[in-house]
């Protein structure tokens, strides 16, 4: 197969690196263009970026000179992947859209908008239903927050089997990288220390899991929300000093009475198989929720690159006494809750005939 050519956009930055490792050798896009901000423009990408992760950084990328932010530098591109910092991506990914681009985002700017898909390629990838053919039109698709990546991924399968989920508290904790790397968390602030605040977090999460558990309108035009009648969520975020992989503490509630067994749960977790691997994406996690029975499991620096970091783990699912069950998820902020997330959302594009 000829491989489609991508681009990123804010490729110097923590979710831009991350979208250089996994595109590395991919079977479906070949990433060519890389852009960032006038500090960077005009220089080699290994001159421009300041390189922060564990693996090191492939030589495909290195000499690519990365360009300004403007869809004059991207023609030819299939896809373009935007990792771009959230105060320049709206206008910025909308010009690329009027271009009639492909935009697959992780900036928060345009996930509100009706007839823009919010997808968690785990979860949701039904509602990409709504999108005009590319060879049509541009359109973006947007990657959710990364917390709610980990929080939707267990309802999906509950809510599938056994009906609405009416109520649901979270507690997180979240990782530093989450907070990007310009100029990031400083060490003073989160060494010996829990940060119980991360802006916009919380009415994030309670907004896009009514998106993302939402359902396509009937005319196919735009995404219905969950209404606060149908679903109460509450959410509570603390930054904690890990380097990757965001830990939640959830709770939840059935509407159906009687509740499914605690047995039954687990059961309806462990046999979830997402569209994305139906579909035979190449990033699809196998397993799509790791059920771990140990006591003291997920944890991130053990748990968090199960299915390199596609899949998500699932512990300690016990009975709650205020709601019906609660439990631990872990599920990795830069790879299924944002990069990543962009790849398997372009990859199940190309299943679906949209670029
Ligand atoms: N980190 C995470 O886990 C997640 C992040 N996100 C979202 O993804 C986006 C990127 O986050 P993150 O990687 O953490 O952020 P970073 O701060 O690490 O990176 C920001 C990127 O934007 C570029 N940029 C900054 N200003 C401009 C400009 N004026 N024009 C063009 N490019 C510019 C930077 O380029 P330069 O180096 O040249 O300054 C850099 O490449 C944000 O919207 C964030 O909210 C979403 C989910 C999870
Ligand atoms: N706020 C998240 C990362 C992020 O940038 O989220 P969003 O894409 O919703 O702005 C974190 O701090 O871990």
């Amino acid at each position: 197969m000829v491989k489609k050519i991508a681009g990123v956009l804010g490729a110097t930055g923590s979710v831009g690196q991350r979208f250089i490792l996994l595109l590395n050798e991919h079977p479906d896009f070949e990433l060519k263009y890389l852009g960032a901000s006038k500090r960077s423009s005009g220089k080699k990408y290994s001159d421009a970026v300041n390189w922060k992760q564990t693996d090191l950084l492939p030589d495909f990328a290195k000499d690519i000179i990365v360009s300004e932010c403007d869809p004059a530098y991207f023609k030819g591109c299939d896809v373009v992947f935007s990792g771009l910092d959230a105060d320049y991506a709206g206008e910025i990914e909308s010009s690329f859209k009027d271009n009639g681009f492909a935009v697959v985002s992780n900036a928060k700017n345009h996930r509100r908008e009706e007839n823009v898909p919010l997808i968690v390629p785990i979860v949701n990838i039904d509602h990409l239903d709504i999108l005009p053919k590319h060879d049509k039109k541009g359109f973006i698709v947007c990657i959710s927050n990364c917390s709610t990546a980990g929080l939707v991924a267990p309802l999906k399968p509950l809510v599938e089997k056994f009906g609405p989920i009416d109520a649901l508290s979270t507690v997180t904790m979240q990782a530093i990288s989450g907070a990007g790397f310009s100029p990031g968390v400083p060490g003073i602030d989160i060494l010996d220390n829990i940060i119980p605040y991360i802006g916009g977090e919380e009415d994030k999460m309670e907004w896009e899991t009514k998106k993302i558990l939402g359902s396509i309108s009937q005319d196919q035009s735009h995404i219905k929300l969950l209404t606060d009648d149908e679903i109460k969520v509450s959410a509570q975020c603390n930054r904690v000093a890990v380097t990757d992989g965001h830990t939640e503490c959830i709770a939840l509630r059935f509407q159906n009475r009687p509740a499914p067994s605690v047995d039954q749960v687990k059961q309806a977790l462990e046999e979830y198989v997402c569209d994305a691997y139906k579909l035979g994406c190449h990033s699809a996690p196998k397993q799509t929720i790791h059920l771990l029975e140990q006591n003291d499991r997920p944890q991130p620096r053990l748990d968090r690159n199960r299915d390199n970091g596609y899949g998500v783990s699932v512990g300690r699912v016990r009975e709650d006494p205020l709601l019906d069950y609660k439990m631990v998820v872990l599920s990795h902020n830069t790879v299924i809750g944002a990069a990543g997330a962009g790849i398997l959302i372009a990859e199940c594009l190309l299943a679906k005939n949209l670029i």
